[in-house]
């Protein structure tokens, strides 16, 4: 049987996946500001927000997953970008 301890340590392999993953994404940022600069685009684009936010809901659902609450952390980390975004244009914390 698999102790508590060794659970959590799963998790907490996870976890800093996670973080690395989340880290990576910001990373991003960067990148994709260079190019929207380039082309004159706007930082938050909304419809590039729905692609991600269904795309996230349609990976939820095939896993069973609670859908409300995926969406929610892809909000955070698509408003993550943005305000990383803002922060490197140097714009601050713009909406
Ligand atoms: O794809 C972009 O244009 C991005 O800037 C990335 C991203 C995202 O985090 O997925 C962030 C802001 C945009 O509103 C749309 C999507």
């Amino acid at each position: 049987m698999t102790t508590i301890q060794e659970v959590r340590a799963e998790i907490e392999e996870i976890d800093r996946e996670m973080i690395e993953l989340i880290h990576r994404r910001v990373g991003l940022a960067e990148k994709v500001l260079e190019s929207k600069q380039k082309e004159g685009m706007q930082i938050n684009d909304t419809g590039q927000n729905h692609v991600v936010l269904d795309r996230a809901v349609d990976s939820a659902t095939e896993r069973n997953l609670d859908t409300s609450s995926v969406k929610e952390i892809f909000e955070i980390l698509i408003r993550m970008n943005i305000e990383r975004q803002h922060e490197l244009s140097g714009e601050g914390n713009l909406p």
